[in-house]
């Protein structure tokens, strides 16, 4: 397998909250992109750990963080750290990028953190604030597996701030201004996360897990699906037409993806991902 290598992408300083698997693993990938990194631990023995080291002893415990990294804690940064290595710009135009990364809903309130941060702070830095959501496991992110994330704000503007500290080759950032759709999406998949383990702790397949999300996720992660097993068949290595005679069987997705590349163009959309299946597909039938 081919790892994408991290664009330097620096100068930016960062402070990380939070040095479980996910705190850590953006911290990582961040300081992949050679940004400066403060990740902030609650536990004494994680900051000390990681500062010798550059692992952390309790999460991703496998992967060697880059050295752009400082684990700071477990003291709250105070005003001085903030003001003196930080250097927050003071300027309104240009206020630090405030990103949140958690899924789910006030127990008792049934409040998003949008509605957290706008009823604490107030609605000018709840504008401000973005939000960042998955499909991402944490430990495939460290590995640079490629990986596509929604970036989600009040204001297109904030957004691409935020998908632009981000955005490596392999960790695609697409952008929107629904960031309430988006924290509601990923804190409810949960619930179904649980349904479907359950589903499949009962000894049910494939039909049984897709439901409640259908058919994307159903066709998208089973090996039993023919398009699937298409572009598996392709990421191995093999040839179009000779993948096309052995399946025994239709994959309509191939064909699908010409008409898709019409309406992409139509549209004037961007589809990336579409597109780039679509581009391979027709290379090979030339
Ligand atoms: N693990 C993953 O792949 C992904 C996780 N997320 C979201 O990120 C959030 C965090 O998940 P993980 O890092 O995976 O969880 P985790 O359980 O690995 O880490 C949670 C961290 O928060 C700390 N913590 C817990 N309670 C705290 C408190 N009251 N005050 C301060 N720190 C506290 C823990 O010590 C730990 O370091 C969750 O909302 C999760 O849904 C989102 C995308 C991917
Ligand atoms: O949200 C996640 C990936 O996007 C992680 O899901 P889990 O919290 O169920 O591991």
């Amino acid at each position: 397998m081919v790892y994408s290598k991290p664009q330097p992408n620096g100068n930016s300083k960062v402070l990380v909250f939070g040095a479980g698997n996910f705190g850590s693993c953006l911290a990582s990938h961040l300081g992949d992109s050679q940004h400066e990194v403060y990740m902030w631990a609650r536990e004494e023995r994680i900051v000390k750990h990681f500062n010798l080291s550059h692992r952390n002893p309790i999460y991703l415990q496998d992967h060697v963080f880059p050295s752009t990294i400082t684990a700071v804690g477990p003291e709250l940064p105070n005003k001085a750290f903030i003001n003196n290595t930080l250097k927050p710009s003071l300027d309104v135009e240009n206020l630090p990028l405030l990103i949140f990364v958690n899924k789910g809903i006030e127990v008792g309130t049934n409040a998003l953190t949008l509605e957290i941060i706008a009823d604490t702070c107030g609605p000018d830095i709840a504008k401000a604030a973005t939000f960042i959501s998955g499909p991402s496991f944490a430990k495939e992110i460290v590995q640079r597996q490629p990986t596509s994330v929604s970036v989600a704000s009040l204001t297109e503007l904030e957004a691409t701030k935020a998908a632009a500290l981000f955005h490596q080759p392999h960790f695609r950032c697409y952008t929107g201004v629904d960031p309430i759709g988006i924290e509601l999406s990923g804190a409810l998949k949960n619930v179904y996360a649980i349904a479907s383990g359950m589903a499949d702790g009962l000894g049910y397949e494939n039909n049984t897990r897709a439901t409640g999300v259908g058919d994307l996720f159903l066709t998208c992660s089973s090996s039993n699906s023919r398009n699937y097993t298409v572009g598996y068949r392709l990421g191995q290595g093999e040839k179009l037409d000779v993948i096309m005679k052995t399946l025994g069987s239709v994959a309509e997705g191939v064909p699908t993806t010409k008409g898709v590349k019409k309406i992409i163009e139509e549209l004037g959309i961007s589809a990336p991902i579409a597109n780039s299946v679509s581009d391979r597909n027709i290379k090979e039938a030339k």
